[in-house]
């Protein structure tokens, strides 16, 4: 494959690559500092986009892709099909085996495809239904029975358990023998050891390409952390700008024997726990085990909240209380968040939201809040696209802004389940560093999911852990 002089522009998008020649058995690592770029490379390397000069001599024909903002884009088919309305029974749209069989395989490749990628007690579940890394999984079994002779994969490691990553890197490895592979990562270090060679994107052009051995030891690896680190600074200071202390109710959270069960099985029960004022939790575990549910059950979101025995920030949940009561004292970031917000309002307006606790802005927001609103735009370097739609953005900068509404009203609880998905490195690492202030400064409490032990914040020194037993998994306090 050989792409020359493309050049792509499209309101704030933008690419270029002067010259890239990808030979036949090289498999490529991309790594961009800005999620940007990695959207555009997907789509024009993919043929989804065309560009505006230049061509890409030699495209295979069979390409496939892997990425979030797919995986978005077929939650949001599934959810528009959702028929409910029409029937009698509650539709949860197609399985995990018919949407792999929608791809025009055989039984015996679908077979195939699910054991390797571990869906096997999954194949019957809706996809909706699927946890973050069930979906991402499902997502790649999908593209694999295509027999793609080009795979592209935008942060495929994401949402992934630790066993997940290493069980997907073999099948990489494996996959690099039948096809050629275009990994595209905003972890420095988290490439198959398939990959040959590196092409580094900077400020939306082809800045280098290298050998995976000189990707190891380049420099700027070190530069980019720096830069972060020095943007997470302004946040910081906006934030301490017009931080009030609150009066909370002790404990936070608290919850007595509670259990959450479907109708194949047990998620967890027994689970009996206080988070205090003042501490902060990790919630760790593999895929599926059932963390973003306790979360849900924290958040009202799940329809079990109201089953069990649990109060938040003093409000028992299904004692009448005021849902936006207690919204109103909480910031989330989450997958199911994101998935929720489809409106497309501005980039300001999704800001202002977190103020009203609404996807999307119903209210009238005050002055001041506004002028709050365009300082953080301007701390996230977001501020060119204050009047741009939500939906025109790509799904690294949706997340951005995401965490700047979840974080702009200062709330008592912040909720922060796998906030880094899709966050390019510099914001990676700008949320990481500002998260870890907000814990070790008390200015808000915090419950986080990751699966990545370079994530943990070293402020957070109360973990829940979910271990497996005959039935789901056991929550253990430590
Ligand atoms: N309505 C449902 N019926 C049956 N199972 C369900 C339903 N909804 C969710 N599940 C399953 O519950 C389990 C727990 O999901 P959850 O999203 O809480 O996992 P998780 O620990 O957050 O996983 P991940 O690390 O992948 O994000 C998953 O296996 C999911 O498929």
């Amino acid at each position: 494959m050989h792409i020359q002089k493309l050049k792509y522009k499209d309101g704030m998008a933008e690419l270029s690559i002067a010259d890239w020649q990808i030979e036949a058995g090289q498999h490529w690592g991309i790594f961009s500092s800005q999620s940007q770029c990695s959207a555009l490379i997907v789509q024009l390397l993919s043929g989804e986009l065309e560009a505006n000069s230049g061509e890409v001599l030699d495209s295979p024909q069979r390409i496939a892709c892997v990425s979030l903002l797919h995986q978005q884009r077929l939650l949001e088919e599934e959810i528009a099909k959702d028929e409910t309305d029409f029937q009698d029974s509650i539709d949860y749209g197609s399985t995990v085996e018919q949407l792999i069989l929608n791809m025009g395989c055989t039984q015996a490749e679908l077979e195939e495809v699910i054991e390797k990628t571990d869906l096997g007690e999954l194949r019957q579940r809706p996809f909706r239904q699927l946890s973050t890394g069930e979906t991402r999984r499902a997502m790649l079994a999908r593209a694999l029975v295509t027999k793609p002779q080009l795979l592209i994969l935008d942060e495929p490691y994401t949402g992934l358990d630790t066993a997940h990553r290493l069980a997907l890197s073999q099948l990489l490895n494996v996959c690099a023998e039948q096809m050629q592979l275009i990994v595209i990562t905003s972890r420095e270090d988290e490439l198959p050891t398939c990959i040959s060679h590196v092409a580094l994107f900077d400020h939306h052009s082809l800045t280098q390409t290298m050998t995976l051995e000189e990707w190891h030891n380049h420099p700027i690896k070190q530069h980019i952390k720096k830069l972060s680190q020095q943007k997470s600074g302004g946040v910081f200071e906006l934030l301490e700008s017009y931080h009030e202390q609150k009066q909370l109710l002790d404990p936070l959270i608290d919850m007595q024997n509670v259990k959450v069960e479907y109708l194949d099985g047990v998620i967890f029960k027994d689970f009996t726990w206080q988070a205090k004022i003042g501490q902060h939790w990790q919630i760790r575990g593999p895929n599926g085990c059932g963390k973003s549910t306790l979360l849900g059950l924290i958040m009202g979101d799940h329809p079990q909240c109201y089953s069990n025995d649990i109060s938040v920030l003093g409000m028992k949940r299904g004692s009448g209380e005021s849902i936006w009561d207690i919204k109103k004292q909480i910031g989330i970031v989450s997958s199911a968040l994101h998935l929720q917000y489809r409106v497309n309002c501005s980039a300001l307006d999704v800001l202002l939201s977190g103020f009203f606790d609404s996807i999307g802005l119903y209210e009238k927001p005050s002055k001041k809040q506004i002028q709050l609103a365009q300082q953080w735009l301007k701390v996230l370097e977001m501020s060119e696209f204050e009047k741009i739609g939500f939906k025109s953005l790509d799904y690294g900068q949706q997340r951005l802004l995401l965490i700047g509404r979840a974080l702009i009203k200062q709330p008592a609880l912040l909720v922060l389940d796998e906030p880094y998905q899709g966050l390019d490195y510099i914001n990676r690492k700008l949320v990481f560093f500002v998260l870890n202030r907000i814990a070790k400064t008390n200015m808000s409490q915090l419950l986080y999911v990751t699966h990545y032990a370079e994530d943990a914040l070293e402020a957070i020194d109360h973990f829940i852990d979910f271990e497996p037993v005959a039935e789901g998994h056991q929550l253990v306090i430590g």
